[in-house]
């Protein structure tokens, strides 16, 4: 099922790194997660994409920016969930946070866990902020994928129930679940 005609969703990519941001290395996280939102999704979205240095007040200005003047429905986060100094991506998301979702890091934590040990140093979450869903990711680009599949099936009815655009997943990748019919 595809989502019905009116406004298609708007989709942010935020990707947090102080070398990608400074050209030191190549962007491989923010693509990732594009790639994984092209394989999964369904129907009309939209894309912005933004890469900022490590800092709260870079990358809460990044998230407030992409949620409130871009009018993102779903703003993926990655990078700046560690436990380094220069690590305040959850200090951001603190400041521009509505309500947190706790059971997204659980989950996403519990998956990369399986992968790597250090996983449990990911302080990666996710929260609401007005009709904008925010979930924070690892910087590392294999992580992108295993967090996004261990939460993703829950997203679309998320975005209903806060009153974001609906979005639609390819079945066939990844059954979306939505207890009431909508
Ligand atoms: N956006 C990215 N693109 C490609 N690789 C990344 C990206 N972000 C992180 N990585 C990789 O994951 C590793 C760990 O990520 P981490 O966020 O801890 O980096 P960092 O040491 O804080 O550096 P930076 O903020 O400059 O990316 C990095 O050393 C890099 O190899
Ligand atoms: N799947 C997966 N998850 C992972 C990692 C990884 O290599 N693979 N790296 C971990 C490490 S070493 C850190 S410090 C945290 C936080 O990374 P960030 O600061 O780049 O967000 O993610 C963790 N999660």
């Amino acid at each position: 099922m595809t989502n019905p005609p009116g406004r298609p969703a708007r989709i942010g990519i935020l990707t947090v790194s102080d070398r990608a941001s400074a050209g030191i290395y190549e962007d491989r996280s923010g693509p990732a997660a594009l790639d994984w939102l092209r394989m999964h999704l369904v129907g009309d979205w939209e894309f912005v994409g933004r890469i900022v240095p490590d800092g709260v007040e870079t990358v809460a200005g990044a998230m407030r920016d992409l949620c409130d003047t871009e009018g993102c429905d779903l703003l993926l986060v990655t990078g700046g969930t560690g436990p380094a100094p220069r690590d305040e991506t959850p200090e951001a998301l603190a400041q521009v946070a509505t309500r947190f979702l706790p059971g997204f890091g659980e989950a996403m934590r519990q998956a990369n866990l399986a992968e790597v040990p250090t996983a449990i140093l990911s302080r990666q979450e996710a929260a609401v902020r007005g009709a904008s869903l925010i979930i924070t990711l690892p910087g590392k680009p294999a992580s992108i994928a295993t967090s996004l599949a261990a939460v993703f099936a829950a997203v679309p009815y998320c975005l209903d129930l806060i009153g974001a655009a609906r979005i639609d997943t390819d079945p066939a990748r990844l059954k979306a679940f939505r207890p009431i019919a909508a």
